[in-house]
């Protein structure tokens, strides 16, 4: 596995065309647990984690000329352009051998979701929500205590405000599609995961082929 063909299944990068990845979507607000979750999935379900906020901290480090625009929108909770954050997900999903991914923190807005169809051709088979209360996201980010830049008061509540208003819509589109499984965060990890293997399951699977 490894190429990328776009909405026709024409070859983009690597090889001739091969059969597109299966993808989830992970998503939820800010400090809902998906990182947490993902690593649990992988271990008992063989998927790929793809973190778009770690892949564009790594373009960061990594001295890319895109590094400065990326740190300053993470500062300020924006969101970065399509382009960028789509190009490193394309490029991580290219070197991975997988066939299957879950792609945490992304879609975020209408223009991540619209543009990524749009290049990759990829449709997900469904979208994991994490369903979970400000105020609980908020003492997971203020405790996370991982050095990164955004989690401090003023940068949560921007992206509070900017998963209302633009990421909730993404969800929303995916539920009129029948896509979404829900699933209640605020919970103990152990019991969250309880919840997301019952997705997971064969027989869940099966249901959703
Ligand atoms: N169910 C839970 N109960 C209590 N704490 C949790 C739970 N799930 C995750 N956490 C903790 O909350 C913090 C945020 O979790 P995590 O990094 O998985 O969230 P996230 O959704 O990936 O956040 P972000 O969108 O900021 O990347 C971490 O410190 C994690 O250990
Ligand atoms: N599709 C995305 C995902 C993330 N970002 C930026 O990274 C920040 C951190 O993301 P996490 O998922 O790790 O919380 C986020 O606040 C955005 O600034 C993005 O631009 N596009
Ligand atoms: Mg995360």
């Amino acid at each position: 596995m490894g190429s990328i063909v776009d909405a026709s299944n024409k070859e983009v990068n690597g090889t001739a065309s091969e059969k597109r990845p299966a993808v989830i979507f992970v998503l939820g607000g800010p400090g809902s647990g998906k990182g947490t979750q993902c690593a649990y999935i992988v271990e008992h379900f063989g998927y790929t984690h793809l973190s778009a906020g770690d892949l564009l901290r790594a373009e960061i480090k990594s001295g890319s000329e895109n590094g400065t625009m990326i740190q300053n929108m993470i500062k300020e909770g924006k969101i970065v352009p399509s382009e960028v954050t789509i190009k490193l997900l394309q490029k991580a999903i290219q070197e991975n051998g997988n066939d299957k991914f879950l792609i945490d923190g992304f879609p975020r807005n209408e223009e991540n979701r619209a543009a990524f169809e749009k290049v990759t051709g990829i449709e997900p088979k469904f979208v994991l929500f994490f369903e979970c209360p400000e105020e609980e996201m908020e003492r997971r980010l203020l405790g996370r205590n991982q050095g990164r830049e955004d989690d401090n008061i003023e940068t949560i509540r921007k992206r509070f405000k900017v998963f209302l208003e633009s990421s909730l819509p993404v969800i929303q589109y995916y539920e009129a599609k029948g896509k979404v499984r829900k699933i209640h965060a605020a919970k103990p990890i152990e019991d969250v995961f309880q919840e997301v293997k019952a997705v997971f399951s064969p027989e869940a699977e099966k249901v959703e082929a």
